[in-house]
């Protein structure tokens, strides 16, 4: 009862909280065969050492407690909650998951940073990511969501060299903005999703003020035979809001985990997050009038060519209780899709359905889907053993198909398109969405400027000759542009010199650590 009095956020109080509701240790402490520990056994000092197994067993587990950590997407959270269907959109899909008003479907969602360590900071200005698994009655929906409209680039090709550029550099292992800029200006089609993140839409204020987006182009299939593409949108309830650079670095000297931190306390005090799902229609017809392509993920639809129709809500409405087990194991599979939503037929999706499966076959194993939080409601599968978890294994059923001794049996699904959309995609990319969104979408000059002033903060430390390309690029996206980022470079510039000019201050006058200095035998690097 030691903090009835005082009002603690549910972070801080997690560990009273679990002594509240047990009143008593929970058990008897074992070793991890079992046996009941022995007081005499939890210290080792002068005794028999080899045959302590509580000993041995905290040696040779220890070590195992990691697992590769995500190769994109490493620093995240996530928390259980419900879809409810609020809208008839039977014309659309025969997707039991969005079909039935007030029918209600357990969701599992992760939230992360795209390009951040698992240690690493909430707050940066980065790709912020949503990823929802439905558990539906047809198997799981997945639907993995990005903070921006737009993705990087359509070629999966690119997709380890992105990775790399933006990641750490392989000798100073820091992030570098020089291969960032290299790479964006050497494929420049990346610049409309840079331009995304370098406005106000790069730091949202925390995961529950985001909207996301799967951005890929999903084709739905209704029961009579038609086919719609949309683009799914989540929407947050709360309203989108966003914290400025300095704003987001002052919280980030306190509190890398600031987004964390609000997501769990508005859970664990009853203020459920929420987003409204809908989603941007396109019907075949429309499809073929449109003069851009609808498919390519690095662009938005034009305006006026399509109609936006709601779907539902998304509530997420319970923290989970063990990080590891239902956060950091969770496979999201943008190849795990459900009957009546084909799914996206651009050629960036079909890399995507390979390298989740390939990453996560690496990161949890390939009998990842049993996993609890990954498994679905109903599962009966020709997969055998392999390494744990195998859970049940199918017990005795029989292991081959076909089979004439009952085993699983496919069904025929009468309303499945028979044919797929074939999509033929182009290279060529265009500069004018970036241009669009420079003057169009930044909605006054105040956003204008701090989105100029972010640019210049991230070229400040790139080396010269590719700050010049980036230079160039933006004088092509629009020529106003170009002139006031080169501006405000120059006087970042000189503000940057100045300060290396100004002498240091001591900080050490002696020191009584032993050093190497001086010493004959000198280690060199003989490589
Ligand atoms: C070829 C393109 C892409 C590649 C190679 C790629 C790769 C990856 C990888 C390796 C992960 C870590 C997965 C894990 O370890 O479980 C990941 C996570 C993620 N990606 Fe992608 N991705 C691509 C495109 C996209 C697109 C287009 C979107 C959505 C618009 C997206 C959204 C996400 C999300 C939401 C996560 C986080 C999943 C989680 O929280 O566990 N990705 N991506």
């Amino acid at each position: 009862n030691e903090y009835y009095n005082v009002t603690y956020e549910p972070v801080q109080r997690q560990l009273l909280d679990f002594k509240k509701h047990h009143p008593r240790p929970i058990g008897l402490w074992t070793k991890n065969a079992g046996e009941p520990v022995d007081i005499r056994d939890t210290i080792t000092i002068n005794s028999d050492q080899f045959s302590n197994q509580l000993l041995i067993d905290t040696i040779s587990t220890v070590a195992g407690e990691r697992i590769p950590e995500r190769v994109v997407t490493a620093k995240g959270t996530g928390a259980f909650g419900y879809f409810e269907v609020t809208h008839d959109v039977s014309k659309y899909t025969y997707a039991d998951v969005f079909n039935g008003v007030g029918k209600k479907t357990p969701v599992v969602v992760r939230f992360a940073s795209g390009f951040q360590n698992k240690g690493g900071s909430d707050l940066a200005r980065d790709l912020k990511t949503m990823a929802v698994k439905f558990y539906t009655q047809e198997g799981n929906l997945d639907l993995l969501s990005i903070s921006i409209p737009v993705f990087a680039f359509r070629d999966p090709m690119l997709s380890r060299d992105i990775t790399h550029a933006f990641n750490r550099n392989p000798q100073t292992n820091m992030y570098d903005f020089t291969s960032f800029y290299d790479i964006v200006t050497l494929r420049p089609i990346f610049a409309h999703s840079l331009f995304w993140l370098m406005s106000d839409y790069g730091i949202p204020n925390g995961y529950r003020k985001m909207d996301a987006f799967p951005v890929h182009t999903y084709e739905l299939a209704s029961k009579h035979g038609e086919k719609y593409y949309v683009r799914f949108n989540f929407r947050t309830e709360l309203g989108f809001s966003y914290l400025t650079t300095a704003e987001a670095a002052a919280i980030q000297s306190l509190d890398l985990d600031y987004f964390t931190r609000d997501l769990y306390n508005a859970i664990g005090s009853g203020q459920y997050p929420s987003w409204k799902l809908e989603m941007d229609v396109l019907s075949l017809h429309d499809l073929k009038k449109v003069d851009y392509n609808p498919f390519d993920v690095t662009t938005l639809w034009k305006n006026g060519t399509f109609y936006t129709v709601p779907i539902g809500r998304l509530v997420l409405n319970r923290n989970v209780k063990n990080h590891f087990r239902d956060v950091e194991q969770a496979a999201y599979n943008p190849g795990n899709l459900v009957p009546g939503i084909p799914g996206p037929v651009d050629y960036l999706s079909c890399g995507e359905r390979m390298y989740y499966r390939d990453t996560q076959n690496y990161r949890l194993g390939r009998n990842h889907n049993k996993i609890s939080v990954n498994m679905p409601l109903y599962e009966k599968t020709y997969v055998r053993d392999g390494t744990p978890p195998t859970n049940l294994n199918m017990k005795n059923a029989p292991n081959y198909y076909p089979n004439s001794f009952h085993g699983p049996v496919p069904y025929v699904d009468e309303h499945r398109p028979w044919k797929k959309l074939k999509v033929l995609e182009t290279n060529a990319f265009d500069l004018e969405p970036a241009w669009y969104f420079y003057n169009y979408i930044l909605e006054d000059e105040a956003h204008r400027l701090r989105f100029i002033a972010n640019i210049v903060l991230t070229l400040v430390p790139v080396t010269p000759p590719v700050v010049q390309r980036a230079m160039k690029l933006l004088h092509l996206i629009d020529q106003d542009l170009g002139e006031r980022v080169k501006a405000g470079y120059e006087v970042a510039l000189a503000a940057q010199q100045a300060l290396a000019n100004a002498t240091p201050a001591e900080t050490m006058s002696f020191r009584r650590v032993p050093s190497a200095e001086g010493h004959p035998i000198q280690m060199s690097d003989p490589r």
